[in-house]
């Protein structure tokens, strides 16, 4: 998977967030979005994932020499941030069954995920009653394990103690090979395994009144 950004900017009312980013994220490579809380991570990241649209510019999503239409990105993305719900009344392994009914699986069954994720003695339990640390691994093990060439994953170690940041090192440095992962994050052990970094606060947009002072 390949990602242009052309010109991109994305405004709210009257704000600019971010303005004029061209930039290229090139296939098998591992980017972090860096910038303070407020800066525009978590807008990049839905906007490179297509929930967002941009207020100026252009974005292409290029895979095995296809343009891909925003339909066909949805089957070749996986992405998780720490807004995103899972269904509370599943149990784990319903949680993990349903997944699978719609997306393509780099684990062979539903207990090899549920093995992965060091939490099979939790697999009968409603995810209602899973703790925040462990409904965040389980997010980040259903990211990571959805076969998609691109990976895109919001503050990532939300909610995980250091054993939890150990897991997610371990397994998103297993699965990164061969595909384009892009985190945003303001936690280094986040994106220490990261080959490339962009701080978005570069583009943030001054007003040419301001930029003259
Ligand atoms: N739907 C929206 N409508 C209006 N403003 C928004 C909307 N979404 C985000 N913003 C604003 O855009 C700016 C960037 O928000 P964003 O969530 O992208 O930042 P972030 O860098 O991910 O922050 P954090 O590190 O706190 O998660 C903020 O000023 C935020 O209030």
């Amino acid at each position: 998977m390949q990602i242009k950004l052309s010109g991109f900017g994305k405004r709210y009312n009257y704000e600019w967030i971010f303005r004029n980013l061209d930039y290229s994220f090139l296939p098998n490579t591992a980017y972090a979005i860096l910038g303070h809380n407020g800066s525009g991570k978590s807008t990049l990241l839905n906007m490179i994932s297509g929930y967002v649209s941009p207020s100026e510019g252009t974005i292409s999503h290029t895979y095995a020499q296809k343009t891909l239409s925003l339909e066909e990105l949805y089957q070749h993305l996986s992405f998780t941030a720490p807004y995103l719900e899972l269904i509370e009344e599943y149990t784990l392994t319903e949680t993990v069954q349903f997944h699978a009914r719609f997306r393509a699986m780099r684990t062979t069954s539903t207990t090899d995920l549920i093995d992965r994720l060091y939490l099979t003695k939790a697999k009968d339990k409603f995810v209602k009653d899973f703790s925040s640390g462990m409904k965040q691994r389980l997010k980040l093990g259903l990211a990571i394990y959805t076969d998609a060439p691109l990976l895109l994953l919001d503050e990532p170690t939300t909610n995980l103690d250091q054993e939890g940041i150990n897991w997610y090192l371990e397994h998103v440095s297993q699965n990164r090979k061969d595909r384009l992962v892009i985190v945003s994050s303001n936690v280094a052990h986040e994106y220490s395994f990261c080959d490339e970094e962009i701080n978005i606060t570069d583009y943030h947009y001054q007003s040419p009144k301001i930029k003259s002072l």
